[in-house]
């Protein structure tokens, strides 16, 4: 995985370059409705229609004198077939969350549950085999493998696993994000979105339980953004996928069915169906910006839809 690897890289970088390359690798079979009822019901017997639940979750960095209280408390639910957006002021805790919902860093204290495992019980093995099984990953730099075919990037997780895609799998997903004649492409012969399209096939490609999403159209153009964000949504609306997404962008949460909105490390607030311009008010009233009085108002870098 050179390709990956950064010379110099920071915890988070690092957490990163795991998480895309570990992929979204998972059990042979695509979805079914069988499949996606089995993940209804839980061990203990009972239904939850939530993928992820985090209760009193506390992230502190440093210690003692260096301490930085990156999340206070949290406590949400990522209910099955939605789609989340996190915002808030830059240091306010969205990776942290991001994260530790994901299994790729631990609390301090509290709760993490995906699906019916509780990850802050889990060793760093079980934990790596939960994110290949149950979790995809979508980043602002795509990470995939130049040497690789579009085909070979989105199955590489699975085969780093030692498992094979079912038959037809690879065709359906690439179909699903519009590179079905793309398969034997490059990276480098895609644009920015078709390669970011090539990453969600590669999160997608294993059914997981939840989809982390940390800024992915950071790096696209307003236009090509609207169409990732679009198939993120519709991923959502018709395939009943869960997706979380951190971003600073007022008009990319307004694709979400909700935003959560973090000022130090808290949570402060909640949207339901958001407007790109109601996110981009409430977040002027937010930390760092609510200080900054005398800056204007969150760029909306992209259309709106709504
Ligand atoms: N590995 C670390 N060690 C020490 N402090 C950290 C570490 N990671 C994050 N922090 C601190 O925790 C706080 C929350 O950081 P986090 O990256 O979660 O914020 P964020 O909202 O994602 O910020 P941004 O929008 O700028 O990416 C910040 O004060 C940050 O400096």
């Amino acid at each position: 995985m050179a390709g990956l690897c950064a010379p110099e890289e920071d915890g988070r970088q690092r957490r990163r370059r795991q998480a895309a390359s570990e992929g979204s690798v998972g059990p042979d079979s695509p979805a079914d409705p069988d499949r996606k009822a089995a993940r209804a019901m839980p061990n203990d017997g009972s239904t939850t229609t939530d993928a992820v639940r985090m209760t009193e979750v506390r992230k502190v960095y440093g210690k003692r004198d260096n301490q930085v209280v990156a999340l206070n408390g949290v406590t949400t639910r990522f209910g099955r077939g939605t789609f989340t957006a996190i915002m808030g002021p830059s240091g306010s805790g969205k990776s942290t969350l991001l994260q530790c919902a994901a299994g790729l860093d631990r609390p301090t204290s509290g709760s993490v549950l995906l699906e019916d495992h509780e990850l802050s019980d889990m060793n760093e093995t079980r934990l790596t085999m939960l994110r290949r099984d149950r979790i995809g990953f979508i980043f602002q730099a795509f990470n995939l493998l130049p040497v690789l075919t579009v085909r070979q990037n989105v199955t590489l997780p699975l085969r780093l696993a030692g498992r094979k895609p079912a038959r037809g799998r690879v065709k359906s997903v690439l179909e699903q994000v519009g590179l079905g004649e793309r398969s034997k492409h490059r990276p480098a012969e895609l644009s920015g979105g078709q390669q970011q399209r090539v990453a969600i096939a590669r999160a997608l490609i294993s059914d997981p339980a939840v989809i982390f999403a940390d800024e992915p159209t950071g790096a696209l153009d307003t236009r090509t953004a609207r169409g990732v964000l679009g198939l993120l949504q519709h991923s959502a609306q018709t395939a009943g996928q869960t997706i979380v997404m951190v971003t600073h962008d007022p008009v990319a949460a307004s694709y979400a069915d909700r935003v959560l909105f973090l000022a130090d490390g808290n949570l402060v607030g909640e949207l339901r169906s958001p407007t790109a311009e109601a996110v981009a008010e409430r977040m002027t009233h937010l930390g760092a910006f609510a200080e900054e009085d005398a800056l204007p108002a969150p760029a909306m870098t992209g259309e709106g839809h709504r």
